[in-house]
């Protein structure tokens, strides 16, 4: 039997997501659909990952993020403003609780044209700093993992012209250091300019990973390095991380609606 789902495509900076509402139409297989519409060759419309909207018991929605291989991640930064922006225009709520799997997460919206959401994040818990081997023999020294509810580890470099970022991020990703995958951000620091360029556990290469932006922040303010608010420039444009130590993070960013339309699967 083929059933019609309705879905929203969307990106936050550039991070991209499918978008369906359980509510309205539950998947049977969440896992195989991702897999199949996240596809960018082979007939799928292209994506990061599917991000299910859904009823909760304690907060206005849930949301569960399914990443491009079909595995489920706790958090995304940028999924949760593409569906602050939808539980604005479908369900007229401008401030939303969102349950994750990574504890409820708070929604704002500052500005509707273009769309500006600020996500109220999970607290950082930043690790001790660590040394990982590079494929070319040699070694990443100034690397640190961090926890936003799911994890992440930061690696300064000086120069990207020093990695290989499929090379380099689908290894670390597997590293055994890491048993539940992490997400790869490589930063350079260029004066007050801070570049990040990301590989995401389950996506690969991304334009933008929120929850990494706010690993990257956290990293760079308790090492003295940067101070709040941080601007960061990533492949899809500019995140925004407003953060004080013992207190949850802001990201800030767009959230883009690119189109609607129902799928048959
Ligand atoms: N793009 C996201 C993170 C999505 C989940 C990630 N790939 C994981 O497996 O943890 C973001 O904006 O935070």
């Amino acid at each position: 039997m083929t059933i019609a789902v309705p879905i929203v495509k969307t990106n936050g900076t550039g991070n991209d997501f499918v978008i369906v509402d359980e509510r309205v139409a539950p998947l049977d297989d969440p896992v195989a659909f991702a897999r199949r519409i996240c596809a960018r060759d082979d007939g799928g419309l292209g994506a990061d990952g599917v991000l299910l909207v859904g009823s909760s018991q304690h907060f206005d929605a849930r949301m569960r993020v399914i990443n491009a291989d079909g595995s489920e991640a706790e958090m995304c930064g940028n999924g949760m403003r593409c569906v602050a922006r939808y539980l604005d225009e479908h369900d007229g709520i401008g401030a939303a609780t969102v349950e994750t799997l990574a504890g409820p997460i708070g929604t704002r919206i500052i500005e509707r044209a273009p769309y500006r959401i600020a996500v109220e994040m999970a607290e950082p818990r930043i690790g001790d700093r660590i040394v990982l081997a590079r494929g070319d023999g040699g070694a990443f020294d100034d690397v640190t993992p961090v926890d936003v509810g799911n994890p992440h580890v930061v690696i300064v470099v000086d120069d990207f012209r020093d990695i290989d970022l499929a090379v380099d991020g689908a290894r670390i990703e597997r590293d055994p250091r890491f048993p539940h995958g992490t997400n790869v951000h490589f930063v350079a620091l260029r004066g007050e300019r801070i570049d990040v360029v990301h590989w995401e556990r389950g996506a690969g290469a991304t334009q933008a990973c929120g929850t990494g932006a706010v690993a990257v922040a956290a990293v760079l303010m308790a090492s003295g390095r940067a101070a709040s608010p941080v601007m960061l420039h990533v492949p899809g444009g500019l995140l925004e991380v407003a953060w004080t130590p013992g207190t949850r993070p802001t990201l800030v960013g767009d959230a883009v609606r690119e189109f609607e339309r129902t799928v048959s699967i």
